[in-house]
């Protein structure tokens, strides 16, 4: 429609009584150039408002719109520009015009800065360290106790002292018949030092212990009040930071903790867990002063040393103990995660299921993964891998060989990866893996070690679990890690140097010790012990000498004197025969046919059973150079049926020191679903009996020269032994530590010297063949923790 339609049909300008007509007509004539002329006009008045003109500020807005800041960085600077927003209009106007040169920059948001420390009040303002007094509480009936408690004030205050510490104050020693236990143990005192600020508590505690009544009971009687009233919160004293108890008792009146030694410090130990919402800074410490006392208060004092000077640094107690906000806080002994080097079985998981949920079974699933994986960067940085090939098996072609990238075997972040950390696992590099066994952590609380004390005088609780290679050539039906694993027959990942390795696993073992330092009836002295890894045992999964530099690594462990308990799976025969002195070699033994292994084993090399033969003639070789084991893990339905003389021939085609035998454990709950293993594929102890019965008379038969030395029904094991480690018809199948590393630094790791130079002195009584073997040391608790009788 033009404009002449639409001055025909609508109402003419031309009408209106206000306007003369001339202007209608002049308007008519020039109304192009007058639009045209206003127009500029208006553009040229607008550039002179924009070149002159204050601007103001929204005001309705001008917390969002301060200068200085905007929506995508608050903080500090907003503070500043609130003082500054009343200022006159000028400053405003330069601000402003800054902040719009700021927020005016194109591309994506950048946020600048340091990351901000996290404060006690959650804000962004870095808080004043808080100060921190160490409270010493004691009861003394006969003045024993007082002196120690003195004297722990000063020694603390020294070894503070030497340490530089800024935030700690000296420790006050208070006698708990003195104190108000309201103003102590109701909630904890509000304390403030002067020109400082509020000051957070530790509470230490001696207590001797007393069969008669003491102010003990007392005291004992306010705190269960206390956690029980239930006007009073069930954990009142969880804003201190932490704490812990040393007991005094005598071991002549009251030899073992069932006849009351150290009862009411283990009491007081209790209560206050409960009363602190599980702030255990350093396990319960406990000593007889006319015997060893002196020994384990100084263990007790550096540990508790080393925990505050965590707190100070950090203002908490650090990974694993309550409050530190860390993962592994709960008391979770009981559930028994199975994994302690030895055979377990659990469901196995589904390979199609397995795929499907991004884990892996197979090196190819790894590799295809492994690429799509890759981050930026590791969390820690690790040092430039030794890029070996060792895929050098293909024939010379006359095409050109493309060019091979070796790849990490489980890069972070890669399914393999995050299964494995979620089981618990460090992975150390590339490769390698530490995790600490139920068995250490049983013995941390005296609840008893692994077969290998009964046996070999292992000590758990110093014993490191770890394995330089997460891969394995074999898929055994019972490797509970079977889902995770990556495979493969030769090695053709990227090299880990060995000291990465050593120092890693050392490091994340240590730091897992340290996570057991809260848990409920870690024994002090257990854990100061635990603190120097005295064996390494080379088993968790995997298979360890298929790393290229096995020998190194060994070479290390030694020259710390940590031993080494090496497990391999027998297909790797030449590995097998370049490796140098490890402190008892190992072999499993799953089956005693080639059918049999190859259907429990599952290997990837063709040539199983011949990698397998020539592995037992290696060992028949070593058997006086290394201290030789065969491994036998019965699954019921696989390999126990009719296979006793099968085993026999191998034992005497290997001629092994000793022969493990070992009953597969159980710890899922479901069916295998691709191995088809239940509960009722694990033999009872008299089973395993029978079977070890069975093979000692055919050993005996055969003239071997083989006995029944030593038994652990608790983990269902039982120990054959060559009659080389029987003398004078007892047997000595414990390891003299000392003397073989005596002999490795005197003759080296190629050193001429058999096992029998280092054997050790009698086997424990306890531990012979129908004495069950539970060390008498500890207390045997069943899975819910209650004391059971052995
Ligand atoms: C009457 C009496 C009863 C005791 N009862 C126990 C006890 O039940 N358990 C224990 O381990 N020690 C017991 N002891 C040993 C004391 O706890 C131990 O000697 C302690 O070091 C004493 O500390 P004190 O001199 O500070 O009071 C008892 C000692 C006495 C004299
Ligand atoms: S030898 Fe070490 S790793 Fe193996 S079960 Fe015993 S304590 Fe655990």
């Amino acid at each position: 429609m033009s404009f002449e339609d639409w001055g025909n049909t609508g109402p003419s300008l031309g009408t209106s009584p206000f306007i003369p007509d001339y202007v209608v007509e002049l308007w008519h004539a020039h109304r192009v150039p007058i639009i045209l002329s206003t127009l500029l006009a208006l553009g040229l008045l607008r550039v002179y408002f924009h070149l002159t003109e204050t601007r103001q500020q929204p005001v309705a807005l001008s917390k969002i719109y301060a200068p200085g800041t905007n929506q995508l960085n608050p903080g500090e600077k907003t503070n500043e520009n609130e003082k500054d927003a009343p200022s006159s209009s000028s400053s405003e106007s330069e601000a402003s015009q800054k902040t719009e040169k700021k927020t005016t920059t194109k591309g994506p948001r950048r946020i600048k800065g340091d990351a901000t420390r996290k404060t006690r009040g959650g804000g962004d303002e870095p808080q004043p360290r808080r100060m921190i007094q160490v409270l010493i509480f004691f009861s003394s009936l006969t003045a024993n106790t007082e002196k120690v408690a003195q004297g722990l004030g000063e020694a603390l205050q020294e070894a503070l002292k030497k340490a530089g510490s800024e935030v700690l104050l000296t420790p006050k020693v208070l006698d708990l018949t003195e104190v108000d236990y309201d103003e102590y143990f109701i909630t904890p005192p509000k304390a403030e030092e002067e020109g400082k600020g509020p000051v957070d508590l530790v509470y230490l505690f001696l207590l001797p212990s007393y069969n008669i009544d003491s102010i003990n009971d007392s005291f004992l009687e306010h705190l269960q009040e206390t956690h029980h009233d239930f006007r009073i919160d069930t954990s009142p004293l969880a804003p201190i930071l932490g704490y812990s108890v040393f007991g005094l008792g005598d071991r002549e009146g009251w030899p073992t903790e069932e006849e009351g030694y150290c009862f009411q410090a283990k009491e007081l130990d209790r209560w206050m867990a409960k009363l602190t919402g599980r702030k255990r800074a350093y396990p319960l410490g406990m000593g007889d002063w006319k015997r060893d006392g002196k020994t384990r208060l100084e263990e007790w004092k550096a540990g508790l040393v080393d925990v505050l000077e965590v707190l100070e640094k950090t203002g908490s107690l650090g990974e694993g103990v309550a409050g530190s906000g860390a993962p592994a806080e709960s008391d979770d002994e009981d559930v028994d995660d199975g994994d302690d080097g030895e055979v377990v079985f659990d469901d196995a998981v589904d390979s199609k299921k397995a795929k499907k949920s991004g884990e892996l079974g197979d090196l190819e699933d790894l590799g295809r993964i492994m690429e799509a994986s890759r981050v930026d960067g590791p969390e820690e940085p690790r040092r430039a891998p030794i890029a070996i090939d060792f895929t050098t098996e293909t024939k010379p072609k006359t095409r050109k060989t493309p060019i091979v990238t070796i790849k990490e075997m489980v890069p972070v972040n890669s399914p393999t990866y995050n299964s494995l950390t979620k089981q618990g696992y460090s992975i150390v590099g590339s490769h390698s893996g530490v995790k600490i066994c139920r068995w250490t952590k049983s013995a941390l609380r005296g609840r008893g070690s692994c077969y290998k004390y009964s046996f070999y005088g292992i000590n758990s609780h110093q014993c490191m679990e770890t394995t330089p290679s997460l891969s394995c050539s074999n898929k055994c039906v019972f490797c509970w890690r079977h889902g995770t694993n990556p495979v493969g027959t030769t090695w053709r990942w990227v090299v880990d140097p060995p000291e990465l390795i050593f120092d890693g696993v050392k490091a994340n073992h240590y730091k897992k010790i340290k996570m057991m330092r809260g848990v409920p009836g870690v024994r002090s002295e257990r854990f100061a012990e635990a603190m120097r890894i005295r064996h390494c045992a080379l088993s968790l999964v995997g298979e360890p000498i298929f790393y290229p530099h096995i020998n190194a690594f060994l070479g290390m462990l030694h020259a710390e004197r940590i031993s080494s308990f090496l497990v391999c799976n027998a297909q790797h025969p030449d590995e097998l025969a370049a490796l140098q002195h490890v402190t008892q070699l190992y072999v499993s033994i799953d089956a005693s046919n080639r059918e049999s292994l190859r259907r429990i084993d599952r290997p990837l090399h063709r040539d199983f059973w011949e990698r397998f033969q020539r592995c037992l003639e290696i060992l028949r070789e070593r058997r006086f150079r290394q201290r030789t084991v065969f491994r036998l893990t019965l699954v019921k339905g696989f390999n126990v049926d009719d296979e006793v003389q099968g085993y026999a021939d191998l034992v005497e085609k290997g001629l092994p020191c000793f022969v493990e035998v070992k009953g597969v454990t159980y710890c899922g709950t479901a069916t295998s679903s691709n191995a088809g293993l239940t509960m009722a594929n694990v033999p009872f102890y008299h089973e395993v009996c029978d079977f070890v019965t069975a093979l000692d008379a055919e050993l005996a038969r055969r003239g071997l020269g083989y006995g029944i030395a030593a038994e652990h029904a608790h983990s269902c094991c039982i120990l054959l032994a060559s009659e080389r480690f029987k003398v004078e018809g007892k047997w000595h199948t414990v390891i003299d530590y000392d003397k073989f590393f005596q002999l490795l630094e005197a003759k080296g790791p190629d050193g001429d010297f058999a096992p029998e130079d280092y054997m050790g002195p009698e086997t424990h009584e306890w531990a012979t063949w129908g004495r069950g073997g539970f060390d008498p040391r500890d207390q045997r608790v069943d899975r819910k923790g209650r004391p059971i009788e052995v």
